[in-house]
């Protein structure tokens, strides 16, 4: 016997929380319940603005149209179905099949958006892996550049991740790694998507020797996975990729071309984020996720993520919008 619920959630974000063009005052986005007998799994549907293509809106209609095949018995095309659906329902079916390993990789490559010297002091608190992430391109690329000097200098084990998030020219990416000093590059475990396009990204790469991942790119129209110069890594995002089987069949591929496959959030909810957590360490074991995203939150939701002081808000405080 099947049934399945749909819960709405709205959760407070930090004051800080700038999306593209875009402040980020509340997180929206959907939970689905599925049972089969005494088997249960949930799921997050969190359509990200500025970033996925549908609504929290659209999304939610299209949940309630799949959930109700799903109750009387037919399997969602997953294909077919928007990113942020097709990931929060596969997500919510793996764990009801018990197929969504317990253990997660909790540990985050810290993500600094203010102030470096923070970063700096956090890091050298570390234990294991020094990874942290930085986002360039918001500023000055001189000062991109000196500041990924100052870690690399400051902290001489990290292996930087630097994310431009396609902002720059090719002339402003020029103007960064003029700053990096060649012997600091290896520093640098991959800088994603530094132009706005592949192409210019591509020939950055060769010109500086600095190591690129994609990220955007991942979601462009024909997308193919494979091994090209100075391309190490790129970067899964469920939520704006798809169903799981389509993120652990671009995870299987990159690790075919030899390439580091590096889950991330879009900003789900401590629940949607403890599932990514377990997804990565099952399908990229040994490889930091991009997961630090639950200190733009003020508030958990369900799953309590390690560490977090945050106040948890339950399921069972949330309106059911949807059951069968
Ligand atoms: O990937 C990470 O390490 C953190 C997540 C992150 O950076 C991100 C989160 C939501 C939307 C866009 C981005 C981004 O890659 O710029
Ligand atoms: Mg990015």
């Amino acid at each position: 016997m099947r049934s399945a619920k749909l819960y709405q959630y709205q959760l407070p974000m930090d004051s800080g929380v700038i999306l593209r063009n875009q402040r980020l005052v509340t997180r929206e986005g959907w939970i689905v319940e599925l049972r089969d007998g005494e088997a249960v799994g949930f799921g997050e549907i969190a359509p990200l603005p500025e970033f996925s293509q549908e609504t929290a809106e659209q999304a939610g209609q299209q949940a309630q149209q799949l959930l109700n095949a799903w109750v009387s018995g037919e399997a969602p095309d997953y294909a077919t179905a928007l990113p942020s659906v097709a990931f929060g329902l596969s997500m919510a079916e793996l764990e009801m099949a018990g197929g969504l390993p317990a253990e997660g990789n909790y540990q985050v490559a810290p993500l600094c958006a203010g102030d470096p010297d923070d970063l700096v002091e956090e890091l050298s608190k570390m234990s294991g892996d020094k990874i942290a992430k930085i986002k360039v391109g918001m500023y000055e690329a001189v000062r991109d550049g000196m500041v990924a000097n100052m870690f690399i200098e400051a902290i001489p084990e990290i292996r930087l991740r630097l994310d431009a998030n396609r902002k720059w020219t090719p002339l402003k990416a020029q103007q960064f790694a003029k700053y990096v000093k060649p012997e600091h590059r290896a520093g640098i475990a991959f800088l994603e998507e530094p132009c706005k396009t592949p192409a210019d990204s591509l020939a950055f790469a060769a010109e500086t020797g600095i190591n690129i991942a994609w990220d955007e790119t991942v979601r462009d129209e024909g997308f193919e996975v494979k091994a090209e110069p100075g391309v190490v890594a790129i970067v899964i995002k469920p939520t704006l990729v798809g169903s799981v089987q389509r993120c652990m069949a671009l995870v299987k591929q990159a690790h075919e071309a030899k390439l580091t496959a590096v889950i991330s959030s879009s900003m789900e909810s401590s629940l949607g984020l403890s599932q990514l957590a377990r997804f990565a360490a099952w399908q990229t074991p040994g490889v930091i996720p991009g997961l630090d995203t639950m200190q733009l939150f003020r508030a958990q939701l369900e799953t309590p993520w390690p560490n977090c002081e945050l106040p948890v808000t339950g399921l069972s405080e949330l309106e059911v919008v949807w059951q069968k």
